[in-house]
């Protein structure tokens, strides 16, 4: 991989890419006998857009639930922010500034565009959630802060014309969006997309695709993403790691993971889905 220094750097579009935030070392994760991941190391660093791409099976999204904390892996450690992570479950890790969309949309269809980015600063209320849904006392000043929040996320992501509308009426694209709005609304340093633009258009993906640049930017959000479309992956990410059978066969920049033959071999020269 091209030498980086430790230090950060700016890229060529003019962003800051940070140090090191979060160092995945020697990481495996079994189902019973299935390997998932085999002793897996990468890291991410601050500010940047980080791909996880592979054919189906590879092991991307079980890689994507490690770091949330979802799945603890049997063996291996998660360096954050320098110290080692402690087993902890998902609301915890998610405290601790990193939250995620899924491959499958997640959101409460009957709620509101509204409330359902809402829920996505659970973690950050002080007074219960039952407290700020019954609107009781000091919870109103807070809930107030709240909503200020969540109004700028749905600036930000030009949904203001859906604020009131049930998800389920949604068209697949924003729902998305929302979802991706949802993980805003919590002020993550690292922000998981498991598929963001699974089953869009052009249009759609073309939307997300901007989103997901304007929030690394305006915001310094790290992102880790993973992603089939290859013309998506290899627009927006800094770097890319490339799995296969829950082994790492590449890592570098779109460039050199481009011209990796054990890539070539595994997954670009393979008609995928
Ligand atoms: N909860 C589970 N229990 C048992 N096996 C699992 C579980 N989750 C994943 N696996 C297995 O681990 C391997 C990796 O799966 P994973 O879903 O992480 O791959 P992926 O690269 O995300 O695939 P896709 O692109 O299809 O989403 C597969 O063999 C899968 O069957």
């Amino acid at each position: 991989m091209l030498d980086q220094p430790a230090e950060g750097y700016v890229t060529a579009d003019g962003r800051q890419i940070g140090p090191v935030v979060l160092e995945l070392k020697n990481i495996t994760l079994r189902f019973g006998g299935v390997e998932a991941i085999k002793n897996i190391s990468f890291d991410i660093r601050e500010g940047e857009i980080r791909a996880i791409i592979g054919p189906n099976g590879a092991g991307k999204s079980s890689m994507m639930n490690v770091i949330s904390g979802f799945y603890v892996p049997q063996e291996g450690e998660i360096l954050y922010k320098g110290y080692k992570r402690r087993k902890m479950p998902p609301y915890q890790v998610a405290r601790t500034g990193i939250a995620r969309t899924f491959q499958n949309i997640a959101l409460f269809e009957g709620m509101s565009v509204l409330d359902n980015i809402m829920t996505g600063r659970i973690n950050l209320m002080k007074s219960g959630f039952l407290k700020q849904a019954l609107w009781w006392g000091p919870a109103s000043r807070e809930e107030d802060e709240h909503r200020a929040k969540v109004e700028k996320v749905i600036d930000f992501l030009e949904i203001q014309h859906i604020r009131k509308t049930p998800v389920a009426r949604l068209p697949y694209g924003l729902k998305k969006r929302v979802e991706l709005a949802r993980a805003l609304a919590a002020e993550p340093q690292i922000l998981l997309l498991d598929e963001p633009m699974a089953g869009m258009n052009v249009e759609e993906k073309e939307d997300m695709s901007r989103f997901i640049l304007d929030v690394n930017d305006e915001f310094g959000t790290t992102i880790v993403l993973i992603e089939h479309d290859m013309g998506v992956v290899m627009d927006l990410s800094d770097r890319v790691v490339v799995m296969d059978y829950g082994k790492k066969i590449g890592d570098g920049t779109p460039d050199e993971v481009r011209g990796n033959q054990d890539v070539i071999d595994a997954y670009l020269g393979v008609a995928h889905e």
